[in-house]
């Protein structure tokens, strides 16, 4: 790829270099694995948990030793169960740095009830009935004993955080400890921590070990703790270390401090386990293991407890910004609903002069006929010339380019008034988005904007082009805005040092189509790429679908405290409400006389008509188009298949005339912006609901009505489950006259030979590669077959060995093996 240079940052090289970018992102991908695993074995853990619960009733009692079991699997159970939920790493988990524990008297209602309780409970003798009584009754707020005093000693209760906390404990509780340990079902959701408290004026450890001071029951407890902490220590893989010491009580007797601990349990337990020894005697001090959320929440720094004072302002801040949310998703959606019901644009009130952009960029804007914001760009603006991250969805066609590009060029314009002194300037804006097609699209875009901007450049760094060349421009022509696509822009990293050099003044980064872009087909490309930039930069994700595991992936480029916005809103519809969207479902054999018989009927209809037919390969939609020419219909091509140079050209024709059909892979699936696309054709069922979406969407672009029609054969139909809850009519299929038949199938006859086989290839690959299909290889073999006789295949063209190996379809009846 290019002749790099000889040496890379830190004297190594090229192969070094190489090597240590992929081992960083293996190291990467692993943690990433990891943290999937945990996160996958604690959802399963509090669903059983939770699902072993008494089924209703009232809510356990909020302290109940330190198994807190109830409180703990419930906790941990809304937690995961939430929308959202996915992201386990929030911010509830508490601050990184470590917070004193606040300390408050006991309240004299809760000592007399303290005291009656210890009346009323033998000392041998748990009485957990009375502690639900008691923490029932009482607030859900941190207590602590008073100093000095023998009373137990309330643990500060988080309403927020039931699963961190731990319950009352007493002086007196080795016994009591029987308990709540006794029943082995709350082992589980025990949050291990060491636990000291006083008596009198010194503090005891739970667990006397001095035989001569111990109560029987006392050293049950010991027992039934050891059995705990090591069946828990065995569940969990670890080992627990017990520290045993003697301390001697003022009155002479002596009393073990047994410090229970685990080694490794959660994060690093180690300290946090440590009784506190230097501060005040009188008050119970416990430091908190991260293994209250075990392993499923483990993170390489630890956590600590948030100060009361501080959760309690961190409430407060919470609770604002969600009413700040809440309100301004009304705003957006009464705005959205007041655009859609009126059948206007999505265009809102709010004009790009008072959105704090340089005048220059509105300028430019008013020139291209943008005066007010649409709904996302008046959504991200703000934010983003905040400086935030943010992951933000909206519909297609709403407006999202401008939304980021913008603000790429305000961060450009903030960093080159510090950095004047540089022979080449830095790149301080990066654009990824997956496609040449879209890259080539937002660079022309972008250059719009800066029309009045001198002295700033964008350019595009995309496959398919020659990388000298695109050396030469990069060094040659101003260039502090890059837009490129993951592949290209990483053989730069990785053979240009210079280039390297250039990304490390960047200060914004932006996935476009983020969820394709962390997609498993582009994570790893992309995980290299932020490697290889600064940390300190601001990081903005743009899509019009944002699966769940797309928002737990994000966090690998987004800030811990980055913002969401999604102006879909809720059970919102994703796809744009002007589009008519039906399913026709019709055996393979009809499948290409129907894609003619609809576009045949668009035409008749629409005097300034725009389609895209969608096909599943590359190979297919070379086969489609052959024969839609064939049928003399005014048709282009693009895919993978294609040099790039056609590509833009095809692409450049498409989106400037009308009257025009495009037959497609999913190159043009997403963020190429046709305007005025009348009709999509999606022939076979996409991979999945997001690429049905982002297809759909080039058309009912600003606003505007379309149509979208979508073609399945009857075992297909599987699909429409994906997609249930988009509002598809489903049709019946129409009928196909003789004579349009026979020009079909002679259209058919006229491909050659060759792209018919590599279509069935082609096919079989696609199709093996969904699991709802390709599970079952006869089947698929069978269906494979079928779609060869519709394209004109008298039989099944046979594979190398090799690839039905890969694609375990050897042996495979139906399927023929090259010799
Ligand atoms: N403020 C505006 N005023 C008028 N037209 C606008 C405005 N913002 C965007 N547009 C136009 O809306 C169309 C769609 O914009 P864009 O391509 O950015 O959509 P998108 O949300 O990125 O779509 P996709 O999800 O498909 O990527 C473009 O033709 C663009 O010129």
């Amino acid at each position: 790829m290019g002749g790099g240079p000889r040496t890379f940052p830190g004297g190594l090289s090229k192969w070094q270099y190489k090597r240590m970018h992929e081992k960083l992102a293996r190291q990467k991908q692993r943690g990433l694995l990891r943290h999937e695993k945990q996160l996958y074995l604690a959802r399963l853990r509090s669903e059983i948990r939770a699902s072993r619960l008494p089924a209703a009733g009232p809510d356990p009692p909020p302290t109940e030793g330190p198994t807190s079991s109830r409180a703990h699997i419930r906790a941990l159970a809304d937690r995961f169960r939430k929308p959202g939920a996915e992201d386990l790493w929030n911010e509830d988990d508490g601050p990184l740095r470590r917070a004193k524990q606040p300390s408050t008297r006991i309240p004299p209602a809760v000592q007399q009830q303290q005291q009656r309780l210890d009346s009323g409970r033998p000392r041998g003798g748990a009485n957990w009935k009375d502690w639900e009584e008691l923490a029932r009754e009482q607030p859900r707020t941190r207590v602590e004993a008073a100093p000095g005093g023998k009373g137990p000693s309330l643990a500060a209760f988080n309403p927020k955080r039931e699963y961190r906390t731990v319950a009352p404990l007493r002086s007196h509780w080795s016994s009591a400890s029987l308990g709540f340990f006794g029943p082995k079902r709350r082992y589980s959701v025990m949050s291990p921590c060491t636990v000291s408290w006083h008596l009198g004026d010194e503090l005891r450890p739970l667990g006397a070990a001095n035989a001569g001071n111990r109560s029987e029951a006392a050293a049950m407890a010991l027992f039934n703790q050891e059995r705990l902490y090591s069946v828990a220590a065995r569940r969990f893989g670890r080992k627990w270390r017990p520290h045993s010491s003697s301390d001697e009580d003022q009155d002479g007797t002596s009393t073990p401090k047994r410090n229970l601990r685990f080694g490794k349990f959660g994060a690093s337990s180690e300290e946090d386990s440590e009784i506190d020894e230097t501060g005040d005697r009188g008050t119970i001090r416990r430091r908190w293991s991260s293994a209250a959320l075990r392993n499923c929440d483990m993170k390489k720094e630890r956590r600590v407890l948030k100060s009361y004072e501080e959760e309690n302002n961190d409430l407060a801040v919470r609770i604002r910004e969600l009413r700040e949310e809440i309100k301004n998703r009304e705003v957006l959606g009464t705005e959205r609903r007041r655009y859609e019901s009126k059948g206007e644009s999505l265009l809102t009130s709010k004009r790009f002069d008072e959105c704090g952009i340089s005048p220059l960029t509105v300028k430019a804007l008013t020139d291209a006929g943008y005066v007010q914001t649409t709904v996302v760009q008046e959504a991200a603006l703000p934010i983003c010339l905040e400086g935030k991250d943010v992951l933000i969805k909206a519909k297609t066609g709403t407006g999202k380019s401008a939304a980021f590009l913008l603000p790429a060029i305000e961060s450009v314009l903030n960093a080159m008034k510090s950095n004047t002194n540089h022979r080449v300037s830095p790149i301080f804006a990066l654009v990824l988005c997956p496609t040449r097609e879209l890259a080539i699209q937002l660079t022309a875009e972008a250059n719009v904007l800066l029309k009045y901007h001198e002295g700033i450049g964008v350019q595009s760094l995309i496959g398919g082009t020659r990388f000298k060349l695109d050396q030469r421009r990069l060094e040659s022509d101003p260039c502090q805005i890059l837009v490129a696509t993951p592949g290209r822009l990483l053989d730069h990293i990785e053979n240009r040092s210079s280039f390297s050099v250039r990304l490390m003044g960047l200060k914004l980064l932006v996935l476009d189509e983020a969820d394709h872009l962390l997609d498993l087909g582009f994570r790893k490309d992309i995980e290299k790429i932020v490697d290889s930039l600064p940390r300190q930069r601001q990081t903005l994700l743009f899509s019009a679908t944002i699966p769940k595991e797309v928002r737990r992936v994000s966090q690998l480029v987004l800030k811990r405290d980055h913002i969401f916005v999604d102006t879909v809103g809720l059970g919102a519809v994703e796809t744009p409400t002007k589009v008519q969207q039906s399913c026709l479902v019709v055996t393979h054999e009809l499948h290409f006389h129907m894609i003619h018989r609809l576009l045949r009927e668009h035409i008749d209809r629409e005097i300034d008509y725009k389609v895209i037919v969608f096909c599943t390969t590359a190979m297919v939609t070379e086969f489609v188009y052959i024969m839609l020419r064939d049928l003399k219909l005014n048709v282009r091509e693009i895919h993978s298949r294609k040099p790039q140079l056609y590509r833009t050209r095809i692409s450049e024709e498409f989106r400037d005339s009308n009257r025009l059909i495009l037959v497609t892979s999913d190159v043009s699936t997403r963020g190429v912006n046709y305007p005025d696309v009348t009709l999509v054709i999606q022939v076979g069922a996409p991979p999945d609901r997001e690429h049905y979406i982002h297809r759909l969407g080039r058309t009912g672009r600003e606003g505007k009505s379309g149509k979208g029609i979508l073609l399945l054969a009857p075992w297909e139909e599987y699909f429409l489950n994906e997609i249930g809850d988009l509002p598809i009519e489903k049709y019946p299929a129409p009928d196909i006259d003789q004579e349009m038949k026979q020009k079909v199938d002679d259209s058919i006859k006229i491909v050659d030979m060759s792209i018919k086989e590599a279509a069935y290839h082609a096919w079989l690959g696609y199709y093996n590669s969904i699991a709802d299909i390709g599970r079952d290889k006869t089947t698929l073999a069978d269906l494979a077959n079928r779609f060869g006789t519709s394209i004109g295949l008298e039989k099944p063209p046979a594979i190398y060995r090799k690839t039905a190996l890969k694609m375990g379809l050897k042996d495979v009846p139906g399927i023929r093996i090259r010799k």
